[in-house]
């Protein structure tokens, strides 16, 4: 027996000190997250709650509210299996939510690897999406100094700002640094951690399908509105955010199916590492009513799923991508020889296939 729905599972990440523990003591008090476990790689200096000072034996232990909370002994996986496990025997009444809390140092991209590629875990766990708490106070220094900082606000599907009791939100430095994690990703809406209004709302939920109306949110999921061209000035944009790009892929015709997934499959096999996110929803030309949605993290893809129809009148293929150190223009040219927009300068779709590299610009 598994459960009814995969399990949605977020990912809640952030540098050193940066406040994950903090906020997820403050959320998990909130009703609507009942029934959820947390994962911890480490115990920081501060528990949830007085209780984990006290490690139980198995690494599982009962917060109020029927939350648990669980260390990581082993792998990741094991612990997640573990949990379906006590779910299967009964062993806990039920489970509605997992947050894994990953280690400030950590690059998100291998917990999410853990539970996307995992072929058992998949059918009883979805990716909700990545949280990513970034402190108010020194997040700039943060990024300035470590790269993974950057790449953490890269991936985020929500970007937590912690500490903001401590700053002047009007002020212009607070503006200039939001600025900056919007260019970083414009896609993640940016919630102050001291909203208390609706903030489990805003953190959880992330996917497709808003658990309000039970129907697909496309413009909530894609929020490819928010990408606009960027216009970089070597004196204004950081040299370490100037690896991460974050642009759309439009096309107006539907694309062959099999065009598509070699589109996909050559950009995973041959760039996964530069491609941090690529979201979208596409029209093919075997059933153009029926959009697919597209979403990978780096190399992993979920399987893609049909739409039952095209959320407004809009039937534009529209894919948001943020890659590290992969430019623009080789996604944008492989993307069009793949959708049958081939271009002066760059090789047809037969060309690429044989050689994925054979675009102009493109550099090992
Ligand atoms: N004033 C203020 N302090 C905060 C806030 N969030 C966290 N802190 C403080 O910042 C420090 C680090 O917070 P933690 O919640 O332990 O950060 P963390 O990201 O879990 O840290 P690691 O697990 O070490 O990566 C603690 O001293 C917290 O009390 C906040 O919103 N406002």
């Amino acid at each position: 027996m598994r459960p009814l729905q995969p399990i949605p599972v977020s990912v809640l990440t952030g540098f050193l000190g940066s406040g994950k523990t903090t906020l997820l003591n403050r959320i998990l008090k909130d009703p609507n997250l009942r029934d959820t476990a947390v994962i911890i790689n480490e115990f920081g200096d501060v528990g949830i709650d007085h209780l984990l000072v006290e490690q139980s034996s198995d690494g599982v232990i009962e917060l109020s509210d029927g939350c648990l909370c669980c260390t990581v002994r082993g792998e990741l996986v094991d612990t997640l299996a573990d949990l379906v496990d006590r779910l299967q025997t009964g062993r806990i009444k039920t489970l509605a939510r997992v947050v894994i809390e990953t280690t400030g140092l950590a690059d998100p991209a291998p917990v999410l690897h853990a539970v996307m590629a995992h072929p058992v875990l998949m059918q009883n766990y979805r990716l909700d999406g990545v949280i990513t708490a970034v402190d108010a106070v020194n997040g700039e220094h943060t990024l300035d100094q470590h790269e993974e900082a950057i790449k953490q606000v890269a991936v985020a599907d929500r970007i937590v700002l912690t500490k903001t009791d401590l700053i002047d939100p009007a002020s212009k430095e607070f503006a200039l640094f939001t600025a900056r994690l919007m260019r970083l990703n414009p896609g993640a809406p940016q919630i102050s951690s001291h909203d208390e209004d609706e903030i489990v709302a805003k953190l959880f939920d992330c996917g497709l399908y808003d658990p309000a109306t039970k129907t697909a949110d496309v413009a909530r999921w894609l929020r490819d509105e928010a990408y606009h061209p960027r216009h970089d000035h070597a004196h204004d944009v950081n040299r370490h955010d100037a690896r991460i790009k974050a642009f759309t892929l439009k096309h107006d015709k539907p694309i062959d199916p099999g065009a598509l997934e070699m589109f996909i499959d050559l950009l995973r096999s041959s760039q996964g590492e530069q491609l941090l996110r690529m979201k979208g929803i596409v029209a093919l030309a075997d059933d153009p009513e029926r959009p697919v949605v597209i979403h990978g993290v780096q190399s992993i893809f979920h399987p893609p799923a049909r739409l039952p129809g095209w959320p407004d009148a809009d039937r534009t293929t529209r894919l948001v991508v943020i890659t590290r150190d992969l430019d623009e223009s080789y996604v944008n040219r492989l993307f069009a020889a793949f959708s049958g927009r081939p271009q002066v300068d760059t090789p047809d779709r037969q060309a690429l296939e044989d050689n994925p590299l054979s675009i102009p610009g493109h550099k090992l």
